[in-house]
């Protein structure tokens, strides 16, 4: 099986550095540093479930030197996706299929838009895992699971073989019975918390038991659950009560990666969050009024750093 991993980080490295070494061909598309630290030293993974290093990686910076591959594994964030897209020619075959993993629910349209939907998988992952130094993973928790499925979510046999090869990699594997649900069904999560956490600048543990706070998130995400419904989305009845015991679950400390990435005046996924809420709102019609607040405030605050 022959796997390119497009953006080496957390998500990319920790995914793609299990099913190298579990013996698949995996070549990492990454660059500056930590391609040259890959080429070096090779990929050194320090993980809860178990420390490796894959040794003599295949990695390169170009998409071209790869060729066509079974499976894209898409591992940069939402706001990079772009340049990422535009350089997958030369791995796409007439079966190559593109994972996404990015959070938020476009990613696998932008992907679509430029090789079609039925090269697409959309995917959503659980895992926390990010770059601790120039070829090096950590994944300090979160299991490691990939949840996926054709567009229209068929049975395929490149669905099962992918599934086959995480598992087989120590990685877990969910094939999903409607992907586009289980995306929105994370989405309900991110959308609502991530922009609340970064204007109040507070940990879950603040977030959800001072009652004003946690009902901002709840208010939010009935928002999101009008856009989903208005965008032909099926989410399971208990999606909300699955996702407030979720966020109830996460460390008191914890937070959210939008937070920090805007806390430290980085990038962030902010228009793929809250601002995928509002936009796909006004497409759909549904009136998002606190989300839209949430999002002009956020983006004022990551604008000035
Ligand atoms: N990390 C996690 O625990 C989780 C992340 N996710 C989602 O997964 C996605 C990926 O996140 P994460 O792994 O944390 O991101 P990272 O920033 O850790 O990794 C992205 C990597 O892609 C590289 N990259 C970006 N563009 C290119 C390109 N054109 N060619 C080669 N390499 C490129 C980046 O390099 P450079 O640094 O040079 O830009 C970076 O190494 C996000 O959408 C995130 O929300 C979801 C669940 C959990
Ligand atoms: C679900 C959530 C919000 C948990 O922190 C997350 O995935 C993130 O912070 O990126």
């Amino acid at each position: 099986m022959k796997i390119a991993v497009l953006g080496a980080g957390g998500v990319g490295g920790y995914f793609g550095g299990r099913l190298a070494a579990a013996g698949h061909e995996v070549t990492f598309v990454a660059r500056g540093e930590h391609l040259a630290a890959m080429r070096r030293d090779g990929l050194v993974v320090e993980s809860v479930a178990g420390d490796f290093t894959v040794d003599q990686v295949k990695a390169t910076a170009d998409t071209e030197e790869v060729g066509e591959v079974d499976y894209v594994l898409l591992g940069v964030k939402t706001w990079q996706l772009e340049p990422a897209i535009a350089s997958l020619k030369p791995l796409i075959g007439p079966d190559t299929a593109v994972v996404t993993t990015q959070n938020g629910v476009e990613a696998p349209h932008q992907v679509a838009a430029a090789i079609g939907s039925t090269a697409v998988l959309p995917g959503a992952v659980e895992v926390i895992a990010f770059l601790d130094g120039p070829g090096r993973v950590r994944q300090i928790g979160g299991g490691g699971k990939l949840t996926f499925a054709e567009w229209d979510n068929r049975s395929t046999a490149r669905v099962e073989r992918l599934r086959d090869a995480l598992q087989g990699s120590g990685l877990i594997a969910s094939v999903a019975t409607d992907i586009w649900a289980a995306l929105w069904s994370k989405f309900l999560a991110l959308g609502s918390v991530g922009a609340i956490a970064t204007l109040a600048n507070a940990p879950y543990g603040v977030l959800r038991t001072r009652p004003g706070t946690r009902q901002l998130i709840l208010d939010s995400m009935a928002e999101i659950q009008q856009v989903a419904k208005a965008s032909g989305i099926k989410l399971p009845t208990d999606a909300v009560d699955t996702t407030v015991a979720f966020l109830d679950s996460l460390p008191e400390a914890g937070t959210t990666s939008l937070q920090r990435d805007i806390n430290a005046g980085r990038p962030s996924e902010l228009e793929a969050w809250t601002g995928a809420v509002v936009r796909i709102g006004r497409q759909t019609g549904t009136p998002t009024p606190l989300n839209t607040v949430l999002y002009e405030l956020a983006s004022t605050r990551s604008q000035i750093g």
